[in-house]
Protein backbone atom coordinates (compact mmCIF):
# COMPACT_ATOMS: atom_id res chain seq x y z
CA UNK A 1 0.00 0.00 0.00
CA UNK A 2 0.85 3.76 -0.79
CA UNK A 3 2.71 5.22 2.07
CA UNK A 4 1.02 7.89 3.72
CA UNK A 5 4.01 10.07 4.21
CA UNK A 6 6.91 10.31 1.57
CA UNK A 7 9.62 12.39 3.21
CA UNK A 8 12.60 12.63 0.63
CA UNK A 9 15.89 14.17 0.78
CA UNK A 10 15.18 16.23 3.57
CA UNK A 11 17.92 18.81 5.17
CA UNK A 12 17.57 21.87 7.05
CA UNK A 13 20.58 24.27 8.18
CA UNK A 14 20.02 26.82 11.24
CA UNK A 15 22.31 29.49 10.10
CA UNK A 16 25.53 27.71 9.49
CA UNK A 17 25.15 24.59 11.28
CA UNK A 18 23.05 21.59 9.55
CA UNK A 19 20.11 20.15 11.72
CA UNK A 20 19.24 17.39 9.84
CA UNK A 21 20.71 16.01 6.53
CA UNK A 22 19.39 13.79 3.86
CA UNK A 23 16.65 12.28 5.72
CA UNK A 24 14.50 10.06 3.94
CA UNK A 25 11.20 8.31 5.72
CA UNK A 26 8.09 6.61 4.05
CA UNK A 27 5.40 5.70 6.86
CA UNK A 28 2.60 3.32 6.55
CA UNK A 29 -0.70 4.11 6.59
CA UNK A 30 -1.64 2.38 9.91
CA UNK A 31 1.00 1.30 13.19
CA UNK A 32 3.65 3.24 14.90
CA UNK A 33 6.83 4.58 13.46
CA UNK A 34 9.28 5.79 16.25
CA UNK A 35 11.48 8.32 15.54
CA UNK A 36 14.36 8.13 18.14
CA UNK A 37 17.02 9.94 18.76
CA UNK A 38 19.32 11.68 21.71
CA UNK A 39 18.80 15.35 22.39
CA UNK A 40 20.12 17.44 19.83
CA UNK A 41 19.67 14.69 17.33
CA UNK A 42 17.27 16.68 14.78
CA UNK A 43 13.65 14.92 15.87
CA UNK A 44 12.15 18.06 16.53
CA UNK A 45 13.42 19.79 13.25
CA UNK A 46 12.14 16.78 11.52
CA UNK A 47 9.11 16.89 12.86
CA UNK A 48 8.31 20.87 12.71
CA UNK A 49 9.26 20.95 9.30
CA UNK A 50 6.63 17.34 8.74
CA UNK A 51 3.93 19.88 10.53
CA UNK A 52 4.47 22.24 8.36
CA UNK A 53 6.03 24.29 10.70
CA UNK A 54 9.58 24.76 9.23
CA UNK A 55 10.20 25.25 6.02
CA UNK A 56 13.17 22.67 4.85
CA UNK A 57 16.38 23.81 3.19
CA UNK A 58 16.18 21.03 0.92
CA UNK A 59 13.70 18.37 0.69
CA UNK A 60 10.35 17.38 0.08
CA UNK A 61 7.37 16.29 2.05
CA UNK A 62 4.78 14.39 0.24
CA UNK A 63 1.58 14.00 2.64
CA UNK A 64 -1.36 11.60 1.05
CA UNK A 65 -0.11 12.42 -2.38
CA UNK A 66 -0.25 16.42 -1.21
CA UNK A 67 3.16 18.12 -1.39
CA UNK A 68 3.31 19.97 1.79
CA UNK A 69 5.27 23.07 -0.08
CA UNK A 70 2.94 23.41 -2.59
CA UNK A 71 -0.65 22.94 -0.58
CA UNK A 72 0.59 23.51 2.83
CA UNK A 73 -3.26 24.36 3.82
CA UNK A 74 -4.64 21.13 2.40
CA UNK A 75 -1.57 18.56 3.33
CA UNK A 76 -1.83 20.49 7.09
CA UNK A 77 -5.25 19.03 7.18
CA UNK A 78 -4.39 15.56 6.89
CA UNK A 79 -2.23 16.19 9.71
CA UNK A 80 -2.65 15.90 13.82
CA UNK A 81 -0.20 16.69 16.41
CA UNK A 82 0.92 16.88 19.82
CA UNK A 83 4.15 19.05 20.71
CA UNK A 84 5.66 18.03 24.03
CA UNK A 85 4.12 20.91 25.90
CA UNK A 86 0.45 20.76 24.65
CA UNK A 87 -1.49 23.92 23.62
CA UNK A 88 -3.85 23.77 25.79
CA UNK A 89 -6.11 26.33 26.95
CA UNK A 90 -6.13 26.36 30.80
CA UNK A 91 -9.79 28.61 31.38
CA UNK A 92 -11.25 26.70 29.42
CA UNK A 93 -13.60 24.02 29.83
CA UNK A 94 -13.23 20.73 27.81
CA UNK A 95 -16.03 20.78 25.29
CA UNK A 96 -14.77 24.45 24.79
CA UNK A 97 -11.66 24.20 24.24
CA UNK A 98 -11.96 21.39 21.53
CA UNK A 99 -14.86 23.33 20.09
CA UNK A 100 -12.16 25.84 19.48
CA UNK A 101 -9.86 23.12 18.04
CA UNK A 102 -12.22 21.95 15.55
CA UNK A 103 -13.34 25.34 14.49
CA UNK A 104 -9.27 26.08 13.81
CA UNK A 105 -8.93 22.48 11.56
CA UNK A 106 -12.06 23.52 9.36
CA UNK A 107 -14.52 21.19 10.96
CA UNK A 108 -17.76 21.98 9.36
CA UNK A 109 -20.09 23.82 11.73
CA UNK A 110 -22.85 20.70 11.06
CA UNK A 111 -20.36 17.86 11.82
CA UNK A 112 -19.10 19.82 15.21
CA UNK A 113 -20.74 18.39 17.65
CA UNK A 114 -20.27 14.54 16.23
CA UNK A 115 -16.20 15.48 15.81
CA UNK A 116 -16.24 16.31 19.29
CA UNK A 117 -17.97 13.51 20.92
CA UNK A 118 -16.34 11.18 18.82
CA UNK A 119 -12.95 12.20 19.80
CA UNK A 120 -14.35 12.22 23.65
CA UNK A 121 -15.70 9.08 23.66
CA UNK A 122 -12.31 7.76 22.46
CA UNK A 123 -10.34 9.49 24.57
CA UNK A 124 -12.39 8.81 27.13
CA UNK A 125 -13.17 12.46 27.96
CA UNK A 126 -16.99 12.35 28.21
CA UNK A 127 -17.92 12.67 31.73
CA UNK A 128 -15.22 15.54 32.22
CA UNK A 129 -16.49 17.38 28.83
CA UNK A 130 -17.51 20.61 31.34
CA UNK A 131 -14.59 20.52 33.37
CA UNK A 132 -12.35 23.34 33.05
CA UNK A 133 -9.05 22.12 31.85
CA UNK A 134 -6.95 23.37 34.52
CA UNK A 135 -8.66 21.16 36.93
CA UNK A 136 -7.59 17.97 35.55
CA UNK A 137 -4.74 15.81 36.44
CA UNK A 138 -1.48 15.68 34.05
CA UNK A 139 -3.06 12.22 32.35
CA UNK A 140 -6.14 13.95 31.27
CA UNK A 141 -4.63 17.25 30.18
CA UNK A 142 -2.46 14.47 27.71
CA UNK A 143 -5.59 13.15 26.44
CA UNK A 144 -7.19 16.49 25.93
CA UNK A 145 -4.07 17.13 23.94
CA UNK A 146 -4.48 13.88 22.22
CA UNK A 147 -8.04 14.79 21.11
CA UNK A 148 -7.31 18.21 20.08
CA UNK A 149 -4.66 16.30 17.66
CA UNK A 150 -7.13 13.80 16.44
CA UNK A 151 -10.54 15.97 15.85
CA UNK A 152 -10.27 16.67 12.43
CA UNK A 153 -10.00 13.07 11.49
CA UNK A 154 -6.42 13.36 10.04
CA UNK A 155 -4.32 10.56 8.52
CA UNK A 156 -1.41 10.60 10.07
CA UNK A 157 -0.82 11.92 14.25
CA UNK A 158 2.93 13.36 15.22
CA UNK A 159 3.28 12.77 19.20
CA UNK A 160 6.05 14.52 20.42
CA UNK A 161 7.08 12.53 23.97
CA UNK A 162 3.46 11.88 24.37
CA UNK A 163 4.51 10.70 28.14
CA UNK A 164 7.19 12.85 29.58
CA UNK A 165 5.93 13.99 32.94
CA UNK A 166 3.02 11.45 33.44
CA UNK A 167 2.87 9.06 36.28
CA UNK A 168 3.33 5.25 35.72
CA UNK A 169 -0.34 4.42 35.59
CA UNK A 170 -0.93 7.62 33.54
CA UNK A 171 1.38 6.06 31.04
CA UNK A 172 0.41 3.24 30.45
CA UNK A 173 -3.31 5.10 29.43
CA UNK A 174 -1.55 7.04 27.38
CA UNK A 175 -0.04 4.55 25.34
CA UNK A 176 -3.25 2.32 25.28
CA UNK A 177 -4.59 5.53 23.92
CA UNK A 178 -1.87 6.07 21.17
CA UNK A 179 -2.23 2.01 20.28
CA UNK A 180 -6.02 2.56 19.63
CA UNK A 181 -5.14 5.21 17.71
CA UNK A 182 -2.63 3.74 15.05
CA UNK A 183 -4.73 1.11 14.48
CA UNK A 184 -6.93 3.33 11.71
CA UNK A 185 -4.20 6.13 11.49
CA UNK A 186 -0.48 6.82 10.75
CA UNK A 187 1.33 7.37 14.23
CA UNK A 188 4.92 8.86 14.76
CA UNK A 189 6.16 9.09 18.35
CA UNK A 190 9.33 11.19 18.95
CA UNK A 191 10.73 10.08 22.23
CA UNK A 192 14.24 9.41 23.51
CA UNK A 193 12.77 6.43 25.79
CA UNK A 194 13.63 3.00 24.05
CA UNK A 195 11.35 1.02 26.35
CA UNK A 196 8.23 3.51 25.05
CA UNK A 197 9.37 2.24 21.62
CA UNK A 198 10.18 -1.10 22.54
CA UNK A 199 6.50 -1.02 24.04
CA UNK A 200 4.63 0.87 20.83
CA UNK A 201 6.30 0.77 17.86
CA UNK A 202 6.34 -1.24 14.71
CA UNK A 203 9.10 0.46 13.18
CA UNK A 204 11.80 2.44 13.99
CA UNK A 205 13.74 5.39 12.73
CA UNK A 206 16.68 6.53 14.98
CA UNK A 207 18.80 9.46 14.33
CA UNK A 208 21.84 10.81 15.16
CA UNK A 209 23.63 13.89 14.57
CA UNK A 210 21.13 14.61 11.74
CA UNK A 211 21.56 11.33 9.88
CA UNK A 212 19.20 8.33 9.75
CA UNK A 213 21.39 5.57 11.76
CA UNK A 214 18.78 2.85 11.55
CA UNK A 215 15.47 2.44 10.10
CA UNK A 216 13.83 -1.10 9.92
CA UNK A 217 10.93 -2.98 11.86
CA UNK A 218 11.04 -2.90 15.90
CA UNK A 219 12.24 -6.59 16.16
CA UNK A 220 15.51 -5.94 13.62
CA UNK A 221 16.31 -3.21 15.87
CA UNK A 222 16.53 -5.36 18.88
CA UNK A 223 18.63 -7.91 16.64
CA UNK A 224 20.65 -5.58 15.04
CA UNK A 225 23.60 -5.67 17.31
CA UNK A 226 24.33 -9.39 17.69
CA UNK A 227 25.17 -10.75 21.32
CA UNK A 228 28.60 -10.33 23.10
CA UNK A 229 27.64 -11.66 26.14
CA UNK A 230 26.36 -15.13 27.48
CA UNK A 231 25.66 -16.69 30.58
CA UNK A 232 27.28 -20.19 31.70
CA UNK A 233 27.15 -22.71 34.12
CA UNK A 234 30.09 -25.45 34.92
CA UNK A 235 30.05 -27.52 37.36
CA UNK A 236 34.06 -27.10 37.38
CA UNK A 237 34.46 -23.98 36.27
CA UNK A 238 38.50 -22.42 36.00
CA UNK A 239 40.12 -19.18 36.50
CA UNK A 240 39.29 -15.94 34.89
CA UNK A 241 42.95 -16.12 33.55
CA UNK A 242 42.31 -19.55 32.12
CA UNK A 243 39.02 -18.33 30.17
CA UNK A 244 40.46 -15.20 29.14
CA UNK A 245 43.37 -16.84 27.16
CA UNK A 246 40.54 -18.10 25.10
CA UNK A 247 40.68 -15.99 21.57
CA UNK A 248 37.89 -13.59 21.52
CA UNK A 249 37.17 -13.63 25.23
CA UNK A 250 37.17 -9.77 26.88
CA UNK A 251 36.02 -10.03 30.31
CA UNK A 252 34.67 -12.91 32.47
CA UNK A 253 32.70 -12.48 35.90
CA UNK A 254 31.97 -14.84 38.02
CA UNK A 255 28.19 -14.22 39.49
CA UNK A 256 28.68 -17.53 42.02
CA UNK A 257 31.56 -20.49 41.99
CA UNK A 258 29.19 -22.26 39.02
CA UNK A 259 27.87 -19.13 37.18
CA UNK A 260 30.07 -16.71 35.09
CA UNK A 261 29.29 -14.38 32.40
CA UNK A 262 31.58 -14.40 29.64
CA UNK A 263 31.90 -11.09 27.28
CA UNK A 264 33.71 -11.67 23.83
CA UNK A 265 33.83 -9.39 21.07
CA UNK A 266 31.38 -10.42 18.81
CA UNK A 267 32.22 -13.73 17.15
CA UNK A 268 29.50 -16.38 17.62
CA UNK A 269 31.67 -19.12 16.86
CA UNK A 270 33.15 -18.17 20.64
CA UNK A 271 30.58 -20.67 22.30
CA UNK A 272 32.09 -23.65 20.01
CA UNK A 273 35.62 -23.01 21.18
CA UNK A 274 34.05 -22.64 25.07
CA UNK A 275 32.45 -26.07 24.20
CA UNK A 276 35.42 -27.83 22.82
CA UNK A 277 38.05 -26.86 25.65
CA UNK A 278 35.77 -27.14 28.91
CA UNK A 279 35.66 -31.05 27.05
CA UNK A 280 38.72 -30.84 26.12
CA UNK A 281 39.71 -29.73 30.27
CA UNK A 282 36.91 -30.96 32.57
CA UNK A 283 34.67 -28.16 33.35
CA UNK A 284 31.60 -29.84 33.37
CA UNK A 285 29.75 -27.70 31.03
CA UNK A 286 25.69 -27.72 32.48
CA UNK A 287 24.24 -24.39 30.54
CA UNK A 288 25.31 -21.77 27.53
CA UNK A 289 22.71 -18.66 26.92
CA UNK A 290 23.96 -16.37 24.84
CA UNK A 291 22.67 -12.58 25.80
CA UNK A 292 20.78 -10.71 23.88
CA UNK A 293 21.90 -6.64 24.09
CA UNK A 294 19.26 -4.62 25.86
CA UNK A 295 17.63 -2.04 23.66
CA UNK A 296 19.60 0.52 25.92
CA UNK A 297 22.97 -0.85 24.92
CA UNK A 298 21.81 -0.58 21.24
CA UNK A 299 20.99 2.93 21.57
CA UNK A 300 24.36 3.68 22.80
CA UNK A 301 26.07 1.82 20.18
CA UNK A 302 24.43 3.05 17.34
CA UNK A 303 25.14 6.57 18.63
CA UNK A 304 28.94 5.83 19.41
CA UNK A 305 29.08 4.45 15.32
CA UNK A 306 27.37 7.64 14.43
CA UNK A 307 29.81 9.75 16.28
N1 LIG B 1 16.21 27.49 16.11
C1 LIG B 1 17.41 26.94 16.05
N2 LIG B 1 18.51 27.68 15.71
C2 LIG B 1 19.74 27.12 15.64
N3 LIG B 1 19.99 25.81 15.87
C3 LIG B 1 18.95 25.03 16.22
C4 LIG B 1 17.61 25.55 16.34
N4 LIG B 1 16.79 24.52 16.69
C5 LIG B 1 17.58 23.43 16.80
N5 LIG B 1 18.86 23.73 16.53
C6 LIG B 1 19.99 22.78 16.51
O1 LIG B 1 19.70 21.77 15.56
C7 LIG B 1 20.10 20.48 16.03
C8 LIG B 1 18.89 19.54 16.06
O2 LIG B 1 17.97 20.00 17.06
P1 LIG B 1 16.53 19.38 17.30
O3 LIG B 1 15.81 20.26 18.25
O4 LIG B 1 15.91 19.09 15.99
O5 LIG B 1 16.91 18.00 17.98
P2 LIG B 1 16.01 17.01 18.87
O6 LIG B 1 16.40 15.63 18.46
O7 LIG B 1 14.59 17.35 18.72
O8 LIG B 1 16.47 17.29 20.34
P3 LIG B 1 15.59 17.43 21.69
O9 LIG B 1 15.16 16.05 22.04
O10 LIG B 1 16.58 18.01 22.64
O11 LIG B 1 14.44 18.36 21.37
C9 LIG B 1 20.72 20.73 17.39
O12 LIG B 1 22.10 20.80 17.21
C10 LIG B 1 20.16 22.05 17.82
O13 LIG B 1 21.05 22.73 18.66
Amino acid sequence: MEPIVRIKGLSHRYSTSWAIRDINIEIPRTGILGLLGSNGAGKSTTMNILCGVLTPTTGEVIINGIDLSKAPEKAKQEIGFLPQTPPLYLDLTVDEYLKHCAILRSVEKSQLKAAMDEVKERCALTHISKRLIKNLSGGYKQRVGIAQAIIHKPKLVVFDEPTNGLDPNQILEVRALIKDIATDKAVILSTHILTEVQYLCKDIVMIESGRIVFADTMEAFDNYIAPHSMLVIMENAPTVDVLQAIEGITRVDFLTEKQLRIYFNGDRNISEAIVLESARQGWRLRELNMEKNSLDETFAQLSRISN
